[in-house]
């Protein structure tokens, strides 16, 4: 590349030394030109394969087909048409067939170190890939400690570990694992390189930021545009306009004629007047302003809303593995990119526009050379934006990911503030917080030390670029060119300095709201991996019949959650799962809840597999009462009408009293008005699991679900509730999972889930003869049971009175079993 250049360099400065040699015949003003602007053209392109680290193949192959064209016809041109002397014609043709020849042989090597290199990644990466597929530790893998939540947990991003690959618009489902991965993924991150497959990702936002078949909206932008277009002529016509008032007056006051009535120099000044008026902020601008406010308010809207939407329609995967500080942080900076629009319309387009008519201006009214000040002080001013912007870019993400986990750490231990409590982690919560607070401020401050340096580089370029433009202009006026010429030209160039600044800027700006908006991206790109199927009609629900058929699952494609799974609910059968912790339970409700979809099997509800219907109608036709119940900060009415939102007060009180809460609402002071506190804080965890039962009562389900729904009420509470219950699941198909086997004893089927398979089935009689796992189980329980009774360790420290009449393991008495003290909630 530079063999290339240098011969433009050697013309240019031959061209020089021959204007300069009085005894030779000067080079044209057009040779002069086209050997600055060559080596100007060549610089850019040396510094921009300077700077790019990435495979450049076919911007190379293009620019050197390009090259060999060009150079041709400069090398005709030059032979047919150069007048210059001797010496320095056959110069230029020397030089003119040197660079040819260097250019071919330029190529061939050029494609041999490409294939060269490109062949070298290639097995770098295979190889790097099979180190860590062969398993954990290795060499070459520089672990990078990463913070994690609290202060013990580690993980290691190796660095060899991400795909390099671009991988276009490929679609990301959502794990544990590949959310982490995300976050260090460069596929997605700003490129030294690649610019285009990166800039691709963010057409997502196209459909939020243009009004398609919006009509108004669409008349709006283009009014806008025509304000632009208004605007930029004003640009030319109001320095014009400023040079004939001063050569107006100039002239008027050599030649006399200010004295007397005649005043012809009012004209081109009230004509001045008129083009800055209209090009204040009460002109034009104030009626693009008009129109685009709502242009930009609605897109905003769009975004927040699609966003928004986008997020609550994406599975239970995504939602069991966000980070929610981190999501909300990504979200909310994402939003920067609804400016990109009005970046690129009002700011980036509008200033390139006037750059060029001011730099056409130039040359054509006042002097070529002064037209090639203006254009080597911007090559020079963009070439430093854009080495800097890099380093910018990269200041700004590490700031963002300091910024990030502050943020994370905030949100995370203000949630869990009781927890926080509870180990008494304040102090330590608040050392973390301010480590991490401290971090993002030196982050803060080493990028804004660098945007100052990339100010201080531009500033001095700018400066220089309008001293050499005095220099040439002030030697103009002395050789005869009019003074106004000076001042049109003071002020085109601010027609010219701004833009370059405005550009320059939006580069900065483009590059911070493009990282900004990064993380916002892949959320946007992910795809919920449970969807409604393209031809899913409505469940057809008639009596409630559930049936698993072979059902295996996994969360992760690596372990087995459940292992061939299969039952039959008939309609109104209550069907309890009973069983080892982690055992799988939550796991068969939540897929018959399709938070999940089987990997094999399949789960039907009288007879349609339910990925095959609506999910709107499958979730309507079921109830839940799960483990952990939350409710909404607001008030007990609206939480328990959630289940329904048309249903009437009195409905909501007939929920409550068979749930057996009323009466606990209507002694809060504003009872059913009294708020709840965020995710029902300000209630007990009986209230709340009642509360619970009542939204599913009102709901009015064909199948309910009980995931430990009495698990945090007490002994008497819980024989109120087992007789709502009993009322909300009569007639209706019923999956019940407990952990005190006393309260499913009367369940029509009873599955013994162990190890992510139902190893006993049966009802609890047919259960306990077998004497397999389930017998030992109820054993224990009766065994704890007895013991608790006979040391007092019951509620009071004193065995209660309905203990005394526990059965032992062979006499089965579970009526008399079921009050069992709150103590006593067994796990086993
Ligand atoms: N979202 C998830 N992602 C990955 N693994 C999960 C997820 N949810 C549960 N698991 C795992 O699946 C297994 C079964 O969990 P599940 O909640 O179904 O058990 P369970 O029998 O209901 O337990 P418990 O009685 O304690 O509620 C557990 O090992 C658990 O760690």
């Amino acid at each position: 590349m530079a063999f290339t250049e240098s011969p433009f360099v050697a013309e240019a400065v031959c061209s020089l030394v021959a204007s300069l040699n009085s005894n030779t015949q000067s080079p044209s003003q057009n040779a002069i030109i086209g050997s600055a602007l060559s080596s100007m053209a060549w610089f850019v392109l040396v510094a921009g394969f300077a700077d790019a680290s990435t495979s450049t193949r076919n911007l190379l192959t293009g620019l050197w087909v390009l090259s060999i064209i060009m150079e041709c016809c400069i090398l005709g041109l030059t032979m047919a048409f150069d007048n210059q002397s001797g010496e320095i014609r056959h110069t230029r043709l020397a030089l003119g067939i040197v660079r040819l020849c260097g250019l071919l042989v330029l190529i061939c090597l050029g494609f041999c170190l490409l294939s060269l290199r490109e062949s070298h990644v290639l097995r770098t990466e295979e190889s790097q890939r099979l180190l860590i597929n062969s398993g954990g530790t290795s060499e070459g893998l520089e672990a990078q400690e990463v913070s994690e939540y609290g202060s013990t947990g580690q993980s290691y991003e190796p660095e060899s570990f991400v795909d390099n690959g671009v991988e276009g618009d490929a679609e990301t489902h959502d794990s544990d694992d590949e959310d982490d991965e995300d976050d260090k993924d460069p596929v997605d991150r700003l490129p030294k390189g690649n610019w285009w497959s990166y800039v691709k990702k963010f057409s997502i936002f196209v459909p939020m930021l243009w009004p398609r078949g919006q009509k108004t909206y669409q008349l709006r932008i283009l009014g806008c545009f025509l304000c632009l277009l208004a605007v930029r002529l004003l640009n030319i016509l109001q320095p014009r306009q400023t040079g004939i008032v001063i050569d107006t007056l100039t002239k008027g006051a050599n030649q006399g004629f200010l004295n007397g009535s005649s005043w012809p120099w009012i004209k081109p000044i009230a004509l001045l007047a008129l083009y800055s008026w209209l090009n204040s902020s009460s002109g034009f601008p104030f009626i693009q302003a008009y129109l685009w406010i709502p242009v930009e308010n609605r897109n905003l809207q769009r975004l927040h809303m699609l966003t928004y939407n986008h997020i609550m329609e994406l599975s239970s995967d995504f939602h069991d593995s966000k980070q929610s500080g981190k999501l909300w942080y990504s979200i909310w900076n994402g939003y920067s990119v609804n400016s990109f629009l009005e970046l690129v319309l009002f700011q980036i387009l509008p200033v390139v526009f006037d750059f060029v008519l001011a730099a056409v201006y130039i040359y054509f009214a006042l002097h070529p050379y002064l037209a090639l000040i203006v254009f080597g002080t911007s090559i020079s001013y963009f070439w430093s934006t854009t080495a800097m912007t890099s380093r910018l870019t990269s200041l700004r993400r590490q700031e963002r990911e300091v910024d990030k986990s502050e943020y994370e750490i905030m949100t995370e231990t203000m949630s869990n503030w009781r927890t926080v409590s509870y180990f008494n982690r304040v102090p330590h919560e608040e050392s973390r917080y301010s480590s991490a607070a401290w971090k993002a401020k030196e982050a803060s401050m080493l990028l804004q030390l660098w945007v100052h340096i990339e100010q201080a580089a531009k500033a001095t370029i700018i400066e220089l670029g309008v001293l050499s433009m005095l220099i040439v202009a002030g030697y103009r006026v002395i050789h005869g060119a009019p003074v106004g010429d000076v001042v049109v030209l003071l002020q085109l160039w601010n027609q010219i300095a701004y833009p370059l600044s405005v550009i320059a800027e939006s580069f900065t700006r483009i590059a911070s709201d493009l990282v900004d908006a990064e993380d916002l991206v892949k959320v946007l790109q992910k795809k919920s991996n449970i969807q409604d199927d393209r031809d899913a009609k409505p469940l057809d629900l008639q009596r409630g019949e559930v049936e698993f058929e072979s059902v295996n699952f996994s969360y992760d494609g690596k372990r087995d959650i459940l292992n061939d799974v299969s039952f039959r609910a008939t309609p109104g059968q209550t069907v309890a799962l009973v069983g080892e912790t982690g055992g799988g339970k939550s796991t068969i409700l939540k897929l018959l809840f399709r938070f999940y979809d089987v990997t094999s099997g399949s789960i039907k509800i009288d007879g349609q597999d339910i990925r095959r219907v609506t999910m709107k109608s499958l979730r309507d036709a079921i109830g839940n009462v799960p483990q952990d119940a939350t409710l909404f900060n607001d008030t007990v009415l609206n939480n328990v009408k959630y289940a329904k939102l048309d249903a009437t007060d009195e409905e909501v009180i007939e929920a409550c009293k068979a749930a057996a809460i009323h009466d606990k609402i209507m002694s809060f002071s504003k009872r059913y008005q009294s708020k709840v506190g965020e995710g029902g804080t300000k209630i007990s965890g009986g209230e709340l699991q009642r509360i619970a039962i009542a939204r599913a009562i009102l709901q009015n389900p064909q199948i309910v679900l009980l995931d430990e729904a009495t698990s945090s009420v007490d002994t008497e509470t819980e024989a109120h509730i087992q007789q709502s219950l009993k009322r909300l699941t009569s007639g209706r198909t019923t999956f019940v999972i407990a952990h005190r086997l006393s309260t499913i004893v009367n369940a029509d089927l009873i599955l013994v889930v162990r190890k992510a398979e139902i190893v006993e089935r049966g009802t609890h009689q047919e259960l306990m003869e077998m004497q397999g796992q389930y017998y030992s189980l109820w054993t224990k329980q009766t065994l704890l049971g007895t013991e608790t009774r006979e040391t007092g360790s019951g509620k009071g420290g004193q065995a209660p009175d309905h203990l005394n009449d526990l059965p032992g393991p062979d006499t089965f008495k579970p009526k008399q079993f079921t009050k069992g003290s709150r103590s006593m909630t067994w796990r086993y």
